[in-house]
């Protein structure tokens, strides 16, 4: 028997206002994958990571995350990971204090894991010190080590490799694949092509808060023409829908 999708919406709508973020979205992404999420700013990424990750409501429409519907918030919560744009990170608290606060919050007391995650992002030497004299991109590390320390089932990451450096970015995309070759379902959602097109099973493409593609990559990319990119798709994709339908907002 097929396992339950990691995450299903039906309907799912977000208005600010008179402002509609996401419309009517149904997507579904099963349990294990690396679904990469794209679309142009203001599409309604952020706003449906914030629904899914239970930080904020919708204003219709229902999602499930790991079998929970959302508005179940603690049993939502218990098996997810995030890395939001900005992590939450305390400042006046060292980076190895950060991930051991976390850890306990949530029961989890690996401390070897901690360490060697620590270790593996190159944060060992600096983990004694504040988060607050962290660079971006160290806060960045801090904050993806902190959103799979606990081995979560479903992992949102709101553009996992901004603001790093080439080798952390690598550590980033190869612990992506790690993680999803352990099942865990990877929710991901960056500007950076290539690194979706490098480690994603599928891509939905969101437009002005509506699904106007979505499919394995190999697939998008044979649709538009032979070796092209997931960047011409993206391209073709929007330009098609900015010539169809008049601005909604
Ligand atoms: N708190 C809010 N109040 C009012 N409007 C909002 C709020 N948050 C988002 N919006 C609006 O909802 C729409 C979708 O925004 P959202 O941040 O979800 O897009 P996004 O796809 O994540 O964009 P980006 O790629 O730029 O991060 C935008 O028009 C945005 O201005």
């Amino acid at each position: 028997m097929c396992p339950p999708p990691a995450i299903a919406t039906e309907n799912l709508t977000k208005r600010y206002g008179d402002a509609a973020a996401v419309t009517d979205l149904d997507l579904t992404v099963e349990s294990g994958e690396v679904f990469g999420f794209l679309g142009p700013n203001g599409a309604g990424k952020t706003s449906t990571i914030r629904i899914l990750t239970t930080l904020t409501e919708p204003t219709s429409g229902s999602a499930r995350v790991a079998g929970h519907s959302v508005s179940d918030r603690a049993s939502v919560v218990e098996h997810i990971g995030v890395l939001p744009e900005e992590p939450p990170l305390y400042e006046e608290l060292t980076g190895r204090e950060q991930l051991e606060y976390i850890a306990g919050l949530r029961g989890y007391e690996n401390w070897d894991r901690v360490e060697s995650l620590l270790e593996r992002f190159g944060l060992a030497e600096d983990a004694d010190r504040r988060v607050g004299t962290y660079s971006k991109g160290m806060k960045q590390k801090v904050g993806l080590v902190q959103a799979l320390l606990h081995e979560p089932e479903v992992l949102f990451l709101d553009e996992p490799t901004s603001g790093l450096d080439p080798r952390a970015a690598r550590t980033v995309r190869d612990t992506i694949s790690e993680v999803a070759a352990a099942d865990t379902t990877v929710f991901l959602s960056t500007h950076i092509l290539p690194v979706v097109e490098e480690l994603a099973d599928t891509v939905g493409v969101l437009y002005d808060g509506d699904l106007v593609a979505e499919g394995a990559p190999a697939d998008l990319t044979d649709d538009v023409e032979a070796g092209s990119t997931l960047e011409d798709v993206f391209l073709d994709v929007t330009s098609e829908q900015e010539h169809e339908r008049p601005a909604r907002r």
